[in-house]
């Protein structure tokens, strides 16, 4: 059974699933079925970059899945080394022959890289690429709101979307009210925590909520995720998984429980050293 997803309508009128695929680490002959199998159970948008090495694998997945390309959205990201402006429209390009793709439904400044300091640069390519058609809708990733201000200032185009770190350790409260006020949908990235050591599927309140909706943490955290109005992209090779993360618009958590996850949160909750304030990514 194919499990459908409610949906945003971004700013700028692109109909995009409340949740999408994270692929990172998903590459080669494994990511392909890892990804296949992801569009078998519903997924409609698929998230990549350039820095996972892994478009080809994406568009390979595509290209076998019984699914149409128009009804799948993908996603990719620009990395910090191809931020000039003839740079990031060659990437783009290179982009799209190597997943096999016309076009990107979206695609995204993947760090801003404040020293460097070129992503307006970025960001004016992402504009013209967007006018050329090989794009349908642009935005950025790890953007602070000094740098989404920026943009605006100097390009007068606000990003549609701005992918974060956003899971119960790190909940994005100021990001996320400064991109509502300005019309950004925020992504979640890593929503559960990457199943890190210090493993947020673990913490007992999450814990505790699982058992009292008699849910997976992980269902819980993605529905809360949700309800704050931020879209997660989940990763798992896992199809039972992948399936549980998508299963979860038939419960809603009440207003009491979605304030004790967002109690979760701590200001050096990120998983690891990367406020984009000074983290570089190439
Ligand atoms: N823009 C950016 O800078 C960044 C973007 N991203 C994007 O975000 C996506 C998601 O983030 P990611 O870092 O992959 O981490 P996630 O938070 O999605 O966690 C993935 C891990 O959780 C496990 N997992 C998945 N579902 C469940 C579940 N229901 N219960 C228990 N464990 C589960 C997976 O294991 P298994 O596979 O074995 O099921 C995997 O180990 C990435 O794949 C990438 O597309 C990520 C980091 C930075
Ligand atoms: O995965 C991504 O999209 C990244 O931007 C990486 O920085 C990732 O967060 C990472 O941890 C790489 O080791």
């Amino acid at each position: 059974m194919i499990l459908m997803t409610e949906t945003y309508t971004l700013s700028d009128g692109l109909v995009v699933p409340k949740v999408g695929f994270g692929t990172y680490k998903l590459n080669g002959a494994q990511g392909v079925n890892a990804i296949t199998s992801a569009l078998d159970v519903g997924y409609r948008l698929l998230d990549t970059a350039v820095n996972y090495e892994n478009e080809g694998t994406v568009g390979q997945a595509i290209a076998r899945s019984s699914v149409p390309r128009e009804k799948i959205l993908v996603s990719s990201k620009l990395p910090g080394r191809r931020q000039h402006y003839d740079d990031a429209i060659a990437t783009i390009e290179e982009s799209l022959y190597r997943s096999g793709l016309d076009y990107f439904d979206l695609y995204l400044i993947h760090w801003p890289n404040p020293k460097t300091d070129l992503y307006v640069e970025a960001w004016q390519a992402l504009i013209a690429a967007q006018k050329f058609g090989l794009i349908r809708s642009i935005g950025v990733s790890n953007f602070l709101p000094a740098h989404l201000e920026r943009l605006e200032k100097e390009t007068g185009v606000m990003p549609v979307i701005n992918q974060v770190e956003l899971h119960p350790y790190f909940n994005q409260a100021d990001q996320r009210k400064f991109d509502t006020e300005h019309h950004i949908l925020t992504q979640a990235w890593s929503p559960l925590g990457r199943s890190t050591s210090n493993n947020v599927l673990k913490h007992p309140e999450i814990v505790a909520l699982a058992e009292k909706y008699h849910r997976s943490a992980g269902q819980i955290i993605l529905r809360w995720q949700t309800q704050l109005g931020v879209l997660p992209i989940p990763k798992s090779t896992h199809v039972a998984r992948q399936r549980q993360n998508l299963n979860i618009f038939d419960f809603e958590l009440s207003t009491e429980d979605m304030a004790t996850i967002n109690a979760i949160s701590k200001p050096d909750g990120r998983i690891r050293d990367q406020d984009p304030a000074y983290y570089e990514e190439f």
